[in-house]
């Protein structure tokens, strides 16, 4: 993975999508996203046979566009079908151990605080997450949004590790992520909504 593949990360689910979420994804992807996470939540998130089905479809769309294809927090999933990585967050098992069972892949860890940044770094995580930077629609046990102090102070720590800023990231405030330090904006909304994916994507660069 290269700190470029941050840029414009796309995140998504099936509930963020009102369009069909497979035809989004392969907007997105022709309109230069830099990588993908998909993520299945909500009351009418896929399970089982359906989500892996789709998972594998997401997976070889981003494969049609050598984009990184990442799988949020089923480690096993992203173990079976071979994903590019995983991102997890704070709840999910012991760095040290997905870090073991994804041996050569890209694992991603959210961080909210110096501590919590230390351990993804001293684990082997390959980027971190911060946010919600901005206030978020997509995220209903989001933390209070945080702004953009953090990212800098993890920044000034952390010169040369991947991080990429997420939380209410839209073209309008994209640029105050990157200019606080950040290698690029996970987004998840502002691209599923965009009427002209193209300029929206361009936008957040
Ligand atoms: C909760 C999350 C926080 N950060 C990220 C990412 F942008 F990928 F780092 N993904 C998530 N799912």
């Amino acid at each position: 993975m290269k700190r470029s593949d941050l840029a414009v990360y796309f995140i998504m689910g099936t509930e963020n999508c009102k369009e069909n979420p497979l035809s989004v994804l392969e907007d997105a992807l022709k309109s230069g996203i830099t990588m993908f996470q998909l993520r299945e939540k909500g009351a009418k998130a896929l399970k089982g046979e359906a989500y892996e089905t789709f998972a594998l479809t997401c997976q070889s769309l981003c494969k049609e566009y050598a984009i990184p294809f990442i799988i949020n927090d089923d480690v096993e999933l992203a173990i079976k079908i071979n994903a590019d990585g995983v991102h997890v967050g704070q709840e999910d098992k012991p760095l040290a151990q997905i870090r073991e069972q994804l041996k050569g892949k890209i694992v991603g860890v959210s961080v909210h605080n110096e501590e919590e940044m230390k351990l993804a770094v001293a684990g082997g995580a390959d980027y971190v997450g911060i946010g919600p930077i901005y206030e978020t629609q997509s995220k209903a046990d989001a933390k209070p949004a945080a702004g953009v102090s953090f990212l800098s102070k993890a920044r000034t720590d952390y010169p040369d590790f991947p991080i990429v800023g997420i939380g209410g990231i839209t073209t309008n405030n994209a640029l105050e992520v990157l200019r606080a330090g950040a290698d690029g904006v996970a987004v998840i909304s502002a691209i599923c909504q965009s009427s002209n994916r193209g300029q929206t994507i361009n936008q957040l660069k």
